[in-house]
């Protein structure tokens, strides 16, 4: 028997991101809806085509989407937020845009937002589908019907992804009345029934169900639910049972008593024991074996893989080989990158890349190509071991040292002493009024960027215009009296790509783009070997924007738990010595601005929770080294500097006893989109330090009322004493215009001002 293989699914921007492209121009009233469809047929078409040419034996169908595909699925399912839906309860493509980035009111809708959080411990965020008491569901967008014809034209078996019902709740929050939402399982099923009915009508024999909810530790109820489900799916189209980002091991009883055709299981992130699964699987069950990573960039060590393969055939022979999980996260075609070195190219591999690693693999193990082929694939990386580029012995003996005493890490006081300090420099007033860092990156700073990067204007020109731009940042802030006020971030192309841009161990790609929301993308920068911080970063631009004002501006910095998160990184370096080797540098930087009179400075570190992973058990380990290598950045800083940190877009509540453990002064958290009830856990774990709830989504074009702020605020003051209250947006307004941030700032200011007044 021949083995077969497949991928789990395929970038969705497009080549050179023209999803992207067509979508914003769409939304701003530049490209007709026609033409959007067609850029997306176009995408939908060149991924299968890439997949044919790579002899996969499944074209993969239902993993396109318009803006995210837990989204596809809610509208698939009809469950789109009352406040979202039309008169005529058709559902569109407007609506399924309006449900991700709210309706300005008109007559036809009006409604926030729904809210938006981290799929998994990727960088990807998903549009939360919300549950109603009393809630409908039924088969309302037929898009995965319209794929499968689409992909008929390439004649070749057709395996469609669909999201599994169990973990599609899992993903959902319950608005309104409180109730279990595993109530809604049985009428979900039946939806996902009449599905099923539909594709096998269409001759599909294979329909892979994602159920990545298996990696976690779940508890009785959801263990049912998976068990119902399954037993319910029986009569159907052959299903493949899809896990990934972790092991599944510890529900393998239940897998096994599951009704399935197959079990894709990701065996990158952990290697299974041959022996349970020989076990609990059984004979006639395909298993789906993930072995290329679709988390990293890594060309794959295909002589091992071919080795392990051939070890498993020896007690199981009906096995597929795929990718670990979705090709998402990572970019589509290394062959499109000019700039890299030939000699650190060929380390890569892209999404267009696995597909052939996986088709190289397959043809080794059934015999057709010998398995010499893949030695001669892996040459690269093994001369990676002795290149130059690698190895930084005065980093590795920083991080040694460093590490026999960690304990040097606490602040020198307690925050209560640190406060008094701080108050008595900066004297702010109560509640005091900042921003978390970007203002609006304008398309003309991009363009700016872009010239500067293609030679058409010199440096010089390129930061007359920057200083320009802080400048006119710098007025706006004061106009508007917030405290606090930051630089802008003009001169940063993102976060994290930026920072690496000044250390040593990166590298980066020209169109390396990985979707992270919607039509937002990420470049995430390749970290190849050891970190070090090669000249100043933030000093010059944060010391222009000081002398600008004699209100303090902040310092602003991306933590290194978050750049790590955020790049590709090396595999031959445990994760916890990366982040310390990161933290060094930035600590070089933080020192840096306190010597240059700076003395507020935020560490951002969003992705914190993002790191944090599946299985409970390897929580702990996790968190400490994510909040060693956070304090390390402030290692030995005055008492009066004041540390500000901000996280979003994640689920916070179960790693409130490290946030407690980072000791920043100030945290700004986003909240907004999630009615403010992350306060509560704040308050009920005592959180000493102080703290800034996002009063408003920045991520949606919506102006914020004044009145809503100012309700939010008087909420939080129920959780948080009035001397430990900040007041800011949720996250940074770098995607936002001009005209949004400036009005929205003002609604913010004029709250405050009302609620001082009330306090005194
Ligand atoms: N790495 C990372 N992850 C993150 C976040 C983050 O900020 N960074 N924030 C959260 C997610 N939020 C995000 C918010 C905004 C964008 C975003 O705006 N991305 C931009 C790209 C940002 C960028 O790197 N821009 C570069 C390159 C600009 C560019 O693409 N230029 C074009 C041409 C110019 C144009 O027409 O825009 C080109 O080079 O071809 C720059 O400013 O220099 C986009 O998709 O549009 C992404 C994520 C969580 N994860
Ligand atoms: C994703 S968190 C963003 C923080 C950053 N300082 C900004 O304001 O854009
Ligand atoms: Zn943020």
């Amino acid at each position: 028997m021949s083995i077969k293989n497949h991928i789990l699914g395929f970038p969705r921007i497009g080549l050179k991101r023209e999803l992207k492209f067509a979508q914003e121009k769409y939304w701003s009233g530049q490209c007709s809806l026609e033409k959007l469809l067609k850029v997306g047929r176009n995408i939908r078409k060149n991924n299968w085509k890439i997949q044919k040419e790579n002899n996969l034996n499944f074209l993969t169908v239902g993993d396109f989407s318009w803006y995210d595909h837990v989204l596809t699925t809610s509208m698939m399912l009809g469950n789109i937020p009352k406040r979202h839906m039309s008169f005529n309860k058709k559902l569109t493509l407007d609506i399924l845009f309006n449900v991700a980035r709210g309706t300005k009111s008109t007559n036809e809708t009006n409604g926030h937002a729904s809210e938006m959080t981290k799929w998994f411990n990727t960088n990807y965020h998903y549009i939360v589908p919300e549950f109603y008491k009393d809630q409908n569901f039924s088969f309302s967008w037929k898009q995965i019907l319209e794929e499968i014809d689409e992909a008929r034209e390439f004649n070749l078996p057709i395996k469609v992804v669909l999201l599994s019902p169990v973990t599609y709740l899992w993903l959902g929050k319950v608005k309104g009345h409180r109730f279990n939402k595993l109530k809604l399982l049985p009428d979900l099923i039946k939806i996902y029934q009449k599905i099923f009915k539909e594709i096998q009508k269409k001759n599909i024999t294979w329909i892979q169900i994602d159920e990545p909810i298996l990696a976690f530790d779940l508890d009785e109820s959801w263990k049912e639910a998976i068990y119902y489900t399954y037993k319910k799916f029986e009569s159907f189209s052959k299903i493949l049972l899809t896990t990934y980002f972790g092991s599944v091991l510890h529900n393998i009883k239940l897998i096994s008593k599951l009704n399935i055709d197959g079990l894709h299981i990701d065996i990158v992130s952990e290697e299974p024991d041959l022996m349970i699964l020989k076990k609990y699987i059984k004979p006639k069950c395909i298993l789906s074996l993930g072995v290329i990573n679709g988390r990293n960039i890594w060309r794959s060590d295909l002589f091992f893989w071919f080795n392990y393969i051939k070890k498993f055939l020896k007690f199981k022979k009906e096995i597929w080989i795929s990718s670990s999980c979705s090709l998402l996260h990572v970019p589509i075609d290394l062959s499109l990158e000019n700039n890299l070195k030939s000699s650190i190219k060929e380390w890569f591999s892209f999404a267009v890349q696995k597909c052939f690693e996986i088709s190289l693999l397959t043809q080794a193990v059934n015999n057709k190509i010998s398995s010499t082929q893949l030695i001669e694939w892996i040459k690269p990386l093994k001369k990676r071991k002795l290149s130059t580029l690698v190895h930084n012995s005065t980093t590795q003996l920083r991080i040694k040292k460093i590490t026999q005493n960690l304990s040097i890490t606490k602040r020198l006081n307690s925050y209560s002493i640190r406060q008094k300090i701080q108050q008595k420099l900066f004297n702010l007033p109560l509640l005091p009024l900042t921003t978390i860092g970007s203002f609006p990156q304008t398309e003309k700073i991009r363009k700016l960027r872009l010239d500067f990067k293609n030679q058409i204007i010199t440096q010089n020109e390129y930061y007359t215009e920057i200083k320009k731009y802080i400048k006119y940042a710098i007025s706006e802030q004061e106009k508007l009296d917030l405290d606090v006020l930051v630089h802008g971030e003009p001169e940063r192309n993102d976060m994290v790509e930026y920072f690496s841009e000044y250390l040593e161990g990166f590298v980066f790609t020209e169109y390396g783009w990985v979707q992270s929301y919607g039509s937002r993308c990420v470049k995430p920068p390749i970290i190849i070997g050891d970190i070090s911080r090669i000249t100043p970063i933030t000093i010059f631009w944060t010391k222009y924007a000081q002398s600008l004002t004699r209100k303090p501006v902040k310092g602003m910095l991306t933590g290194p738990v978050t750049i790590l998160c955020w790049s590709f990184p090396r595999e031959d370096l445990p994760y916890d010595i990366i982040a310390k080797q990161i933290a060094c540098a930035i600590m070089d930087e933080v020192r840096e601005l306190e010597n240059s009179g700076i003395n507020i400075i935020q560490i951002d570190e969003p992705a914190l929770r993002e790191g944090l992973p599946l299985r409970k058990s390897k929580h702990k380990q996790y968190l400490e080294w994510a909040t060693e290598a956070f304090r390390l950045c402030t290692l030995n800083i005055k008492d009066s500097t004041q540390i500000h940190t901000h996280m979003c877009y994640c689920e916070f509540q179960d790693i409130m006893p490290s946030i407690v453990a980072l000791d920043a002064d100030v945290i700004t958290i986003e909240t907004s989109r999630s009615d403010i009830e992350l306060l509560k856990f704040f308050k009920k774990f005592k959180y000493p330090n102080s703290i800034g709830p996002g009063v408003y989504d920045i991520h949606t074009p919506e102006i914020p009322k004044m009145q809503n702020i100012y309700k939010l605020l008087s909420q939080s003051l129920k959780n948080i004493s009035h001397t430990k209250l900040w007041v800011n947006p949720d996250c940074g307004l770098k995607t936002r215009t001009w005209t949004e941030t400036l009005l929205s700032l003002k609604n913010m200011v004029i709250a405050v001002k009302m609620l001082r007044k009330k306090i005194k």
